[in-house]
C-alpha cells in the first residue's frame, strides 16, 4: 500500500459539494528530475494535525489533494495529509524531489508555514521515533552525493524581531549579519558561520546544537512556540573534475514562526507584530507572483521581497531561482473561532502559492556544460594522441635510419678497420721477413768488410721498429678505438658482438707487435754486450772501428756471436735465448 491510499483511509470522506479555489491548479509531476523547459506550481501540501487529546472535531473533508471547508469551497493542492499520516510519507510527497533536485544542480526550498502549534516543527524535525523533513533530507542528500566531487556546509540562522541570528555562532552580533545580494544571484548572510561537514551525523549534530539557541516561549497553542522563523541551508559545493570550475547549490528548509492573531503578553505582541509583518509580506508577495503567473507573468511588477528579512533571504527561491514546496500545518481539531479563521488564512496562503507558477533554472550549469567540456576535452586529447602517433611513427623511422645508418658507419668502419688490419699484418711480415733476413746476415757474415751493411741493418731495424711503433699508435687511435667505443654502447647487438671480436683480435695483435718490438730491443742489446765481450777476447783493436758508438758495437758483434755459436753448438747461448720465438721459428 502506498503513502497515498494510506493517507486517503485515514482522511475523513464526506463528499460534499465544493467550490475549487485553486482553479488553476496544475498537476505537479512527481519525478526526481524537474523538467526546467516549462514553468512549474510551486508544490504545496497540507498536513493536518491529529488529535493530541478529546478534541471537537471541525470535520472538514478531505481526500489526498483536496480539503473542504463548509462554506468557504474545496481547496485543492499537491497533497493533502491526513492527521495519521506517517512522517516518511510527507517526506516523500513534500521534499524528495526537492532534495533531489539540490543534488542535481538546482537550488531548492521546502518551508513550513501554520498557525502556532500547528505541527511545523514537528514535520520539519520531527522526533526520534519519527524523524521529520530535515533529518531525512540530510540522510538523501549524504547517500546521494559523490564526495570526489562536492563538498558539503551548512549554515543555521533565526530571524527573531527582524533580527537576523546565526545558531550555530550565537554570541556573533546581529548588527554585523547583513543581507546581501550575492553575483550567483543568491541572497546571502555576511558573516554568518558557514561549516563544512563530512558526514550526515555531523550535520545533525550542528542542527541539534544550533536549536539550542533557538527563540521558543509558551504560547496559548504551545507551550514551547518557535517565536522566530529557522532557516537552515546545507550548500552543496560541486567540482567539475575536468574543468575544475566550481558551483553551489543550495537547500533552504525553513521552519517558520507561528502565525497568531493576538496575545495577552506585550512581548508576545510585540513577536507576534514582527512575526506577522513577514509572514503578511510573504503572503503579499506570494500573492503578486500567483497574480503575476495567473496573468501569463509580469516581470515588471514590484514584488516587496525587501518588506522583511524573510522575504528578502527567500527572494531567490520565490522569484523562480530554486524549486520551492510549501507544507501549510492546520490544526481542524482546534475549533475556537480565532483558530478557525487562523486556518482558513492558512488555506488562502496554500491556495495563492499553488498558484504561483515558477520555472527553477539549474544554478550548476556545469552539469551541462561539462558535458560539452569533456567533449571538447576528449576531442583536443583525441587529436593530442593522434599528433603524438604520428610523431612516434617519424621517430620511429628516423630511428631505423639512424640504426640503419648507425650500421652502416660501423661496417665501413670494420672494413677500413680490416683493411688497415691486413696492411698492417702485411707490413709486419714483411718487418718479420726484413728482420730474419737482417738477423741471418748478422749471423751468417764476416766480421770484415760488412760494417756498413750492419750499420745499415741496425739503421733499417729502427726504422722498422719506428714503422712499428707507428702502426700501434695508429690502431689504438684508429677504427678500433672507435669500435671500442661503439662496441661498449651496445654491446647486445650482433654487430657489437661481432666488432667485439675483431677488437679482441686486433688488441692481441697489437701484444703480439709490442712483445715483437721488445724482442728487438732485447736482441739489440744482447748484440751489443755480445759485442763488448768479444772486443776484449779476441784483442782487437779499437782503432779498427772509429765511426760511432753504434759502429764500435757492431764492428765485434759478428765474432762475439759466431764464438758463443761455436761454443754452444746446441745453439742456445744468450743471444739465442733473447730472440722472439716466432722470430726464431721464421729465422728456421
Ligand atoms: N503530526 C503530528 N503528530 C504528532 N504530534 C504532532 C503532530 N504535529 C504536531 N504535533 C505536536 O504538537 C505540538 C506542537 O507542534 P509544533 O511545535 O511542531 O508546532 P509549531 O507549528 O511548530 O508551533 P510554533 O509555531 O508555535 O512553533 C508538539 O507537541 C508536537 O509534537
Amino acid at each position: 500500500m502506498d503513502h497515498r491510499s494510506r493517507r486517503n483511509m485515514m482522511l475523513p470522506s464526506t463528499p460534499t459539494a465544493h467550490r475549487r479555489v485553486s482553479s488553476t491548479f496544475s498537476a505537479t509531476s512527481h519525478d526526481d528530475t524537474p523538467d526546467v523547459s516549462v514553468p512549474t506550481n510551486i508544490t504545496v501540501s497540507v498536513r493536518l494535525k491529529p488529535s493530541l487529546g478529546p478534541s471537537l472535531s471541525t470535520s472538514w473533508p478531505a481526500t489526498p489533494s483536496t480539503i473542504s471547508v463548509p462554506d468557504v469551497g474545496v481547496f485543492s493542492f499537491d497533497n493533502v495529509f491526513g492527521p495519521a499520516a506517517h512522517s516518511r510519507d510527507v517526506y516523500a510527497s513534500v521534499a524528495k524531489r526537492v532534495v533531489n533536485s539540490v543534488v542535481e544542480g538546482y537550488h531548492g526550498t521546502i518551508f513550513a508555514y501554520g498557525m502556532t502549534g500547528t505541527g511545523k516543527t514537528y514535520s520539519m524535525q520531527g522526533v526520534p521515533s519519527s524523524p521529520g523533513i530535515i533529518p531525512l533530507a540530510v540522510s538523501e542528500i549524504f547517500a546521494q552525493v559523490s564526495f570526489a566531487t562536492t563538498t558539503i556546509s551548512v549554515s543555521y540562522l533565526e530571524i527573531y524581531n527582524e533580527r537576523v541570528k546565526d545558531l550555530l555562532n550565537p554570541t556573533v552580533a546581529s548588527d554585523s549579519l547583513k543581507l546581501q545580494d550575492t553575483p550567483d544571484g543568491l541572497v546571502r548572510v555576511r558573516n554568518l558561520r558557514c561549516v563544512r561537514v563530512a558526514t550526515s551525523q555531523e550535520l545533525k549534530d550542528l542542527i541539534s546544537h544550533g536549536d539550542l539557541s533557538r527563540r521558543t516561549e509558551g504560547t496559548e497553542f504551545n507551550s514551547v512556540s518557535s517565536r522566530s522563523h529557522a532557516v537552515l541551508q546545507i550548500f552543496l559545493e560541486k567540482s567539475d573534475p575536468l574543468t575544475r570550475a566550481t558551483a553551489t547549490t543550495v537547500l533552504s528548509l525553513c521552519d517558520l514562526a507561528g502565525s497568531e492573531r493576538a496575545a495577552a503578553d506585550a512581548e508576545r505582541r510585540k513577536e507576534g507584530a514582527y512575526i506577522n509583518r513577514s509572514l503578511l509580506a510573504l503572503g503579499t508577495i506570494i500573492a503578486r507572483l500567483s497574480a503575476s503567473s495567473a496573468a501569463a507573468g509580469d516581470s515588471h511588477e514590484h514584488i516587496p521581497y525587501r518588506d522583511s528579512k524573510l522575504t528578502r533571504l527567500l527572494q531567490h527561491s520565490l522569484s523562480g531561482g530554486a524549486l520551492v514546496s510549501v507544507l501549510c500545518t492546520i490544526d481542524t481539531h482546534n475549533t475556537a473561532k480565532q483558530a478557525l479563521a487562523e486556518t482558513v488564512n492558512t488555506l488562502r496562503f496554500a491556495a495563492r502559492a499553488k498558484n504561483v507558477a515558477i520555472t527553477p533554472a539549474r544554478a550548476i550549469t556545469a552539469a551541462a556544460t561539462t558535458s560539452a567540456a569533456a567533449n571538447a576535452v576528449i576531442e583536443s586529447l583525441r587529436l593530442d594522441l593522434e599528433r603524438e602517433r604520428a610523431e612516434t611513427e617519424v621517430l620511429k623511422v628516423e630511428i631505423s635510419d639512424f640504426r640503419k645508418e648507425a650500421y652502416d658507419n660501423k661496417i665501413k668502419e670494420q672494413q677500413k678497420y680490416d683493411r688497415e688490419k691486413r696492411e698492417l699484418e702485411m707490413q709486419r711480415d714483411a718487418l718479420k721477413d726484413r728482420v730474419t733476413h737482417l738477423t741471418r746476415l748478422i749471423l751468417g757474415g764476416g766480421p770484415a768488410g760488412i760494417s756498413g751493411e750492419k750499420r745499415a741493418d741496425r739503421a733499417e731495424l729502427d726504422k722498422y721498429k719506428a714503422r712499428v711503433e707507428e702502426l700501434e699508435r695508429k690502431l689504438a687511435q684508429g677504427p678500433m678505438a672507435e669500435a671500442l667505443s661503439t662496441s661498449s654502447s651496445s654491446s647486445s647487438s650482433s654487430t657489437d658482438l661481432f666488432l667485439q671480436q675483431k677488437l679482441k683480435d686486433a688488441e692481441a695483435e697489437i701484444r703480439e707487435l709490442k712483445e715483437y718490438l721488445a724482442d728487438k730491443d732485447r736482441m739489440i742489446n744482447a748484440l751489443k754486450r755480445a759485442s763488448s765481450l768479444t772486443t776484449r777476447r779476441t784483442g782487437l783493436k779499437e782503432t779498427t772501428i772509429q765511426d760511432s758508438e753504434e759502429e764500435h758495437a757492431l764492428r765485434p758483434l759478428l765474432g762475439s756471436v759466431m764464438n758463443i755459436n761455436t761454443e754452444n753448438a746446441g745453439g742456445h747461448g744468450e743471444t739465442e735465448s733473447l730472440v722472439n720465438p716466432k722470430l726464431r721459428r721464421s729465422a728456421k
